[in-house]
């Protein structure tokens, strides 16, 4: 790491660990030892390589977002979330639109894991506003939401916090927003991050890493700036950068 400042931004900064098995995930973390940034683990790695494969990440030390993406009636919400909180991870997420009794079932499922178990940490309970990938045509004339993508996204913000969540996943674009209407210590995680001149490939609602920074966002979401790039450490270092000048 080049500096302090730096070091402390890389827990800012989430790695989406997109990989279709455990080994090529582990390629991406030889690359990039010494940097203590959070790894996300979404549906494709998790499909293929399970529990183990968190379990491996926390003995590492990695802080570990558990990208499901949860949305199912609120019973068997309650109790996907009480196996991940079973399972250490430091944040996990559900689906706002599937309502504010589901995100409390998510909680209560948590309270019950450490309530059975004093040695578990409480993780992170996020919500999923509007994807990154969908922009205002997507949603008002093919999903039926009228009104802004912004304004849906604070909604979904506002009922989230009122569920007991701890934040929510959005654009950039969206964080300003949703600190205003929500509290500065409600958390914002933001995909849709791209450094200047890089392809959006599915991506609608974009900014880079340093104005994500400075428009509120707690933690970044990156995935195939790095992934895919020659060099993924350097691609890292680049983006931590980016993301310390504008805190400074
Ligand atoms: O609204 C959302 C929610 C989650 N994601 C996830 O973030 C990463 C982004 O990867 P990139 O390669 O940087 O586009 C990916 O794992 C998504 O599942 C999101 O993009 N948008």
């Amino acid at each position: 790491m080049t500096s302090t400042l730096t070091s402390e931004m890389a827990q800012r900064l989430m790695i989406a660990l997109d990989y279709p098995d455990a080994e090529s995930a582990r390629t991406l973390i030889r690359k990039l030892e010494g940097i203590p940034c959070y790894m996300k683990v979404g549906m494709q790695l998790y499909y293929q390589a399970g529990p183990q494969f968190v379990r491996e990440l926390k003995s590492l030390g990695y802080s570990v977002f558990l990208d499901l993406k949860m949305h199912d009636i609120p019973n068997t919400v309650k109790g996907g979330a009480n196996s991940i909180a079973k399972l250490g991870v430091d944040m996990f997420n559900v689906h706002a639109a599937g309502g504010s009794k589901m995100m409390a079932a998510a909680v209560e499922g948590v309270e019950e894991a450490l309530a059975a178990d004093s040695s578990l940490s409480r993780p992170l309970v996020i919500a999923v506003t509007q994807l990154t990938s969908t922009d205002s045509v997507t949603m008002n004339e093919e999903i039926g939401i009228p009104g802004s993508v912004e304004d849906t996204v604070i909604r979904y913000a506002k009922l989230a916090a009122g569920a007991g969540l701890d934040g929510v996943v959005a654009s950039p674009l969206e964080a300003e927003g949703i600190k205003r209407a929500c509290g500065s210590s409600f958390r914002t995680v933001t995909p849709g991050i791209r450094p200047a001149g890089s392809a959006a490939n599915d991506q609608s609602r974009t900014k880079t890493p340093g104005e994500a920074i400075s428009g509120g966002s707690d933690y970044i979401v990156v995935g195939r700036p790095i992934t895919a790039a020659a060099d993924p450490r350097e691609a890292a270092l680049q983006i931590l950068e980016d993301m310390s000048r504008q805190q400074q």
